[in-house]
C-alpha cells in the first residue's frame, strides 16, 4: 500500500481566493490530494515597483485564504526566494518532500511571469512533475477574442463588441470545490515582515473573500444601477473600489459579471445602460490584459506606438517631485496626487487627469509616472495601469488622440463643481468659494504655502501638440 499518495500542487499568485478560482478547481476534479503554496519574492516585488499597501494588503488576504483553504483540509506552504530566478529550484525542492506530481496555477500576463512560468515547466518536467496553467484572470481567455481573421483587435469598441458577442451569458462561475480529508502537512507561518516593504497607509479595504464579495453586492444594491450618471464625480462613492480586490484576485471579474447580470433580471427604466456602463470596464480590464499578453513589449517598458518613443520626454526631477508630492499649483490635480498618497487609491478619472497633465502639459516620460503610480497604489495592476498610462500619454493602444489634451481646471469644475473633493485633500483651499477653489487667486500664494501653477496650461498644451504633430 502507497503510504505517501501523489499529491497536487495548487500555486497561488494573484489568485487569492477559492471560490471561482479555475486552477483550484481543475486541480479538485484531478482527484489527487491537495497542498496549496505561495510564493514570497521580495526582491521581485522591488523590481516590478510593488506598493507598499499592496503588499500588506497581500498579506492580510493571504492570512484569510489560509484559514479558508486549512477549513477545506488544505494545508498552504509558503515558498520565500528572492526572485523568479530561484523559484524553479525551491518548488522542486517542495514537491520532492511532499511527494507532488503536479502544479497548477492561474496564468500571468507579464513579461516576467511568463519566462518564469516557462523556465518552472521546464525545469520541473525534467524531474517527471508535470505544470499546468489556466486562463483566469480575465472573462474571456487571451487571444480567444479576436477579428475574422485570427488577428487580434487593437481598438476597444469592436474588440467589446465581439467580447459581447462570445460571451456564454448568463456568465458562469466554477463550482465550490469539496473539502478533502486533513492532510497530515502542516501548514506554513506567514512571515509579516516580507510584507511590510515599507511605511505604508491605513487599509481602508478588510481582507477576505467575504468581504469582498460584501462590498460587491453592497455596490451592486446601492450604485450599480446609477454607476453612469455617478463613477465620474471623486468626491462621492460612486464607483465599486473592488479594484484592490481584483487586482490580487480575491474577487473574479466573472463574480463581478455574475452580479451585473443579476441586476440586469430586475431593472427599471433607464437602468439597463447604467449597469452595461460598468460591465464596459470589466470589458476595459479585459482588454488591456489581452494587450498585455499579445504584445510583451508593453511590459518592458515600451510604448505601444513605437514613433512615439522619440518625443523629446523631460526628465526634471524637480518638476516631477512637485507633481509626485502634490505641489503643482493645479487643485484638482494636488488633490489627486494628495489622494493617492494618503490612501493608496485614485478615483478613475482623475488617474486620467494626473497622468495627462504629467505627460501632455509637463511632458515627463510617461513611464515615470506609471512608476509611481504602482509604488504607491494598492490596486497596482500591470495591464491597467500601463495601458491607463500609455491610453493618457497618448502612446498606446487605442488611446485618447493627442490633440485631446483635459484641461485640469476645467476638469476640476466640471467633476468637482462645488470643490468638495478638493478641500477634503488641499486644506490650504478649504477657505476658498467653490469658483475660486479651482483657480486661486494670486493673492494666495503669498500668503500661504501654497504655489503658485508650475506650467502654463494653455501654452503647455499647445507645445505637446506641436511635439506629437512632428511625429505624423
Ligand atoms: C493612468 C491610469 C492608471 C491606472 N492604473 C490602474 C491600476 O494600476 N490598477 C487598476 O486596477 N486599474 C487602474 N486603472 C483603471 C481604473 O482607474 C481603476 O481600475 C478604477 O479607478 C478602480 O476603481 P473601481 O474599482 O471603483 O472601478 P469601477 O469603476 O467600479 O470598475 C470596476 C472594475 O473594472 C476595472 N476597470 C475600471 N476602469 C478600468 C480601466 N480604465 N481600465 C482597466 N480596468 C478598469 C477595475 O478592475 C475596476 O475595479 C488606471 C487608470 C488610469 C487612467
Amino acid at each position: 500500500m502507497n503510504h505517501n499518495p501523489s499529491h497536487t500542487l495548487i500555486w497561488f499568485r494573484s489568485d487569492l481566493r477559492i471560490h471561482d478560482n479555475t486552477a483550484l478547481q481543475a486541480a479538485s476534479v484531478l482527484g489527487n490530494p491537495l497542498i496549496a503554496c505561495f510564493a514570497i519574492t521580495p526582491e521581485q516585488w522591488r523590481e516590478h515597483d510593488m506598493s507598499a499597501i499592496k503588499a500588506q494588503f497581500i498579506y492580510n488576504n493571504l492570512l484569510c485564504l489560509q484559514q479558508q483553504l486549512l477549513d477545506k483540509g488544505i494545508p498552504l506552504k509558503i515558498v520565500t526566494v528572492a526572485d523568479f530566478k530561484q523559484l524553479p529550484a525551491a518548488l522542486l525542492s517542495l514537491c520532492q518532500s511532499c511527494n507532488v506530481t503536479h502544479i497548477f496555477a492561474n496564468a500571468e500576463y507579464g513579461f516576467n511571469e511568463k519566462q518564469r512560468d516557462a523556465e518552472c515547466q521546464s525545469q520541473l518536467s525534467a524531474s517527471a512533475i508535470e505544470c499546468h496553467f489556466f486562463h483566469d484572470q480575465t472573462v474571456l481567455a487571451p487571444g480567444t477574442v479576436t477579428k475574422a481573421d485570427g488577428s487580434p483587435y487593437q481598438v476597444f469598441t469592436p474588440f467589446s463588441k465581439q467580447w459581447r458577442r462570445q460571451l456564454p451569458w448568463p456568465p458562469g462561475i466554477a463550482p465550490r470545490i469539496k473539502t478533502q480529508a486533513r492532510l497530515p502537512i502542516e501548514p506554513d507561518p506567514i512571515d509579516k515582515q516580507h510584507f511590510y516593504l515599507a511605511p505604508a497607509p491605513p487599509i481602508r479595504w478588510p481582507a477576505g473573500e467575504a468581504a469582498a464579495y460584501k462590498q460587491l453586492t453592497a455596490f451592486a444594491d446601492a450604485s450599480l444601477r446609477c454607476y453612469q450618471q455617478r463613477r465620474d464625480i471623486p468626491s462621492i462613492e460612486g464607483t465599486s473600489s473592488l479594484s484592490p480586490y481584483l487586482a490580487i484576485g480575491v474577487l473574479s471579474p466573472r463574480q463581478c459579471l455574475k452580479v451585473a447580470y443579476q441586476a440586469l433580471q430586475n431593472i427599471s427604466a433607464g437602468e439597463d445602460k447604467e449597469i452595461q456602463c460598468w460591465i464596459n470596464e470589466l470589458i476595459w480590464r479585459d482588454f488591456y490584459i489581452h494587450i498585455l499578453d499579445l504584445f510583451p513589449r508593453v511590459s518592458q517598458h515600451q510604448a505601444f506606438k513605437a514613433k512615439t518613443e522619440k518625443l523629446p520626454w523631460r526628465y526634471d526631477k524637480k518638476d516631477f517631485q512637485r507633481w509626485c508630492t502634490g505641489q503643482t499649483g493645479i487643485p484638482i490635480v494636488d488633490a489627486a496626487m494628495r489622494q493617492l498618497l494618503e490612501t493608496g487609491w485614485m478615483h478613475n478619472r482623475l488617474r486620467m487627469v494626473t497622468a495627462m497633465f504629467l505627460s501632455k502639459n509637463l511632458l515627463i516620460d510617461w513611464r515615470w509616472g506609471e512608476r509611481f503610480f504602482m509604488q504607491h497604489l494598492i490596486d497596482g495592476y500591470l495591464a491597467s495601469n500601463n495601458g491607463g498610462w500609455q491610453w493618457s500619454a497618448s502612446t498606446g493602444t487605442d488611446a485618447v488622440p493627442y490633440f485631446r489634451v483635459f484641461n485640469p481646471v476645467v476638469q476640476g469644475q466640471r467633476f468637482d463643481a462645488d470643490g468638495e473633493f478638493i478641500r477634503r485633500f488641499v486644506p490650504e483651499l478649504r477657505h476658498l468659494d467653490n469658483r475660486e477653489i479651482h483657480q486661486p487667486p494670486l493673492d494666495l500664494f503669498s500668503q500661504t504655502d501654497y504655489p503658485a501653477p508650475m506650467v502654463d496650461l494653455g501654452l503647455s498644451r499647445q507645445l505637446a501638440i506641436q511635439h506629437f504633430k512632428a511625429l505624423d
